[in-house]
């Protein structure tokens, strides 16, 4: 792993910038996107730059089930206000949170990330080592599925809803094998609510119950985190 300290997370923003913007430079024509208040600096450099991803395609992470995507709480809506209106890209996937058959959606996700494999996918990192929505203990041969929110990411994600109790209970998530298939990863935590899980995924063992630990076996990651997220590490990076 390449691990980079910054500052806080606006350094964070320009150190994920450069990550991108060296994608698309080489090539880079599927990116696997991320949300949460993690890769908002990120999305936001990106914004305010010259980069074109209109002969790109996108595929995110994860959505919560039961939400339209033009509610304001949905990835989808995420995605539109903070890069696609002002970046958009040639097409973009994200899983429906409304469809009628989550077996069936699941198996529509797992064919288009087949046929769009992700060149660059950036990560945000849950506090309890979650990536996607993949929590502890999710089997790591798994593909696209539904989840069941633990009370701790439904306690965190909390902040973006008026109360804990209008957090869906649930969510379609892109599983560990289809985030190991990406080319390059790119990692980003802030704050120091995040150095646990950061302690893990860089120096704990390599164990389910840190799902981003499996990120030790990528050949290709790149994670950036501040300060903070990086104070519980015991070798300095
Ligand atoms: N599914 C998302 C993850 O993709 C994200 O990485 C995590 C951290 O969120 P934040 O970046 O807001 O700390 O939260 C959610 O659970």
């Amino acid at each position: 792993m390449k691990v980079i300290v910054v500052k806080d997370q606006a350094a964070g923003g320009k150190e994920g910038y450069k990550v991108f913007k060296d994608a698309l430079d080489n090539g880079a024509k599927v990116f696997g996107l991320a949300t949460g208040s993690t890769p908002v600096t990120t999305y936001k450099e990106i914004v305010n730059s010259d980069l074109d991803f209109s002969n790109c395609t996108s595929v995110n992470l994860d959505e919560y089930v039961g939400i339209a995507p033009d509610n304001e709480q949905s990835y989808k809506y995420f995605m539109q206000s903070h890069l696609f209106d002002a970046k958009p890209f040639k097409e973009s996937f994200l899983p429906n949170g409304l469809a009628d058959d989550p077996a069936a959606e699941v198996k529509r996700y797992d064919k288009i990330i087949d046929e769009h494999p992700i060149d660059l996918q950036i990560l945000g990192i849950g506090r309890n080592g979650h990536i996607g929505f993949n929590e502890p203990g999710t089997a790591r041969d798994v593909t696209t599925h539904v989840v069941d929110l633990t009370p701790s990411t439904i306690e965190a994600n909390a902040r973006f809803f008026e109360s804990e109790n209008d957090v869906p209970k649930q969510a379609f998530s892109m599983g560990l094998a289809s985030i190991m298939k990406s080319k390059h990863l790119l990692l980003e935590a802030f704050g120091e609510d995040k150095a646990d899980a950061v302690k893990g995924m860089i120096e704990g063992p390599d164990s389910l119950d840190c799902p981003a630990s499996i990120l030790q076996n990528h050949p290709d990651v790149t994670v950036i985190i501040d300060e903070a997220a990086a104070s519980k590490l015991s070798k300095k990076y």
